[in-house]
């Protein structure tokens, strides 16, 4: 490594909490599908920061908004109205389809709100007793590093040691019908939160007509079906939500990253009347949740996932990528390619000579950035911008990588 890369290196190791564990690479600059390290050395992006910059790094009109309005007024807190909430309201109320917004700043925040909300619908709507609320959650989900979100997880690295955790709390395996039915009959459960497709876990695919039978069983047991479509939303998996690969519609939708186009920290609840309004006016909020410069940004970003037509782009390039990595990529190296659209993950099984995170070294080196997941999971999610010649280059270099080994 140079001499540049050691230095920001160790100066992180010295002064800054040691919370993660990065890919030793010092990156300071990055244009659509690019990022560059401090040596002048380009890299494809094929994490996007976890889903947030599906509009790719820097997008010229997102930017824009973002200096325009950073000139003009950052925050008025929710003390006050402002100019631009409401149009943000408005658009994403129509772009989804719900009666309402509730705007937020992190996914895990964003997740908060929405068992928030199942809550006070559960006692002002649904009658359950007092502190009785149930949520069901399912197994290897990943929502975020609150204590609720801790108190939901079934990864000891999210969990351990941050007890006691949030009551109420159940777990239902993921994609099993039957053992959520059997949840859902408790007259005491609210809501059963889920990702369209698990993120965190290796993006796990459902079976398809799952989040349909998630839909019919919420509806018939009086149960509110959150989906947490924080990684999967906004284009990411070929569809603008993911849900709409069947057609499902929940009572209420998590959004974020992707939200500000990786500018900055925004999310938003959706929901209708029913729901929504059971939160009065002080029983809930956040002091930059809906600023004017974050209202701004996100028109901007969603502006963009439409007029570039992200979505398309998504689930074409996505085909690509798995045919391609399928056919190609040594079977004896990468078990599994699975994911829809520009989700999507390959399987590492670790061997006495290398693992995963080997492979994302040296991919690395080859010049595309990646992380693995769970050890033996890389996930790769590049921006939806790229082109095709990009996913090619980026397939060239993941199948001459990954058979390297
Ligand atoms: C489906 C879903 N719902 C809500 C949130 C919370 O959003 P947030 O509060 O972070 O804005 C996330 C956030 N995911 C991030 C968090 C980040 C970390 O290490 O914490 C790494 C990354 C991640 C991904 F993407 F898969 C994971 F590996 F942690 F799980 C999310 O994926």
């Amino acid at each position: 490594r140079s001499t540049f890369t050691e230095a920001i290196i160790e100066r992180e190791e010295k002064y800054g909490a040691l919370n993660y564990a990065p890919i030793p690479v010092a990156l300071c600059r990055g244009k659509g599908a690019y990022v560059w390290d401090v040596d002048g050395r380009r890299y494809y992006d094929f994490l996007s920061g976890y889903s947030a910059l599906n509009q790719g790094h820097c997008h010229p009109k997102i930017i824009d908004a973002l200096k325009t309005q950073a000139d003009i007024l950052t925050l008025t807190s929710r003390a006050f109205f402002s100019n631009v909430l409401g149009e943000f309201e408005e658009y994403a109320s129509k772009l989804f389809g719900y009666d309402r917004v509730l705007p937020m700043n992190s996914g895990a925040e964003g997740g908060e709100t929405a068992c928030k909300l199942a809550r006070k619908w559960a006692y002002k709507v649904k009658g359950i007793p007092e502190n009785q609320a149930r949520i069901i959650f399912a197994e290897n989900n990943f929502w975020g590093r609150t204590l609720s979100a801790c108190s939901s997880s079934t990864d000891p690295d999210c969990k351990n040691d941050y007890g006691p955790y949030m009551p109420g709390f159940y777990i239902v395996p993921y994609n099993d019908i039957s053992a959520l039915e059997e949840k859902l009959k408790h007259p005491h459960t609210c809501a059963f939160m889920v990702e369209p497709i698990q993120g965190e876990a290796g993006v796990i695919v459902p079976d398809f007509g799952y989040l349909k039978k998630v839909r019919e069983l919420c509806t018939k047991y009086n149960v509110l079906w959150i989906a947490d479509e924080v990684q999967t939303g906004l284009c990411r998996t070929g569809k603008l939500l993911c849900v709409q690969y069947e057609d499902a519609r929940p009572d209420i939708v998590v959004l974020g990253k992707a939200l500000s186009g990786g500018t900055m920290p925004i999310s938003a609840v959706l929901a209708d009347d029913e729901v929504m309004l059971t939160i009065k006016p002080g029983q809930h909020g956040s002091t930059f949740g809906g600023n004017p410069l974050a209202s701004k940004v996100a028109i901007a970003s969603l502006e963009v996932l439409i007029e570039e037509k992200l979505a398309e782009n998504s689930m074409k390039l996505g085909n690509i990528f798995r045919n391609e990595l399928s056919a190609k990529l040594n079977p004896k190296v990468a078990t599994i390619v699975r994911g829809k659209g520009l989700l999507n993950a390959v399987v590492i099984p670790k061997t006495k000579d290398y693992n995963a995170y080997d492979v994302c070294l040296r991919l690395r080196d080859n010049g595309l950035l990646a992380k693995p997941t769970h050890g033996d999971i890389i996930r790769f999610s590049p921006p939806l911008i790229l082109n095709e010649e990009q996913i090619s280059e980026g397939i060239e270099t993941i199948v001459k990588t990954v058979n390297s080994f």
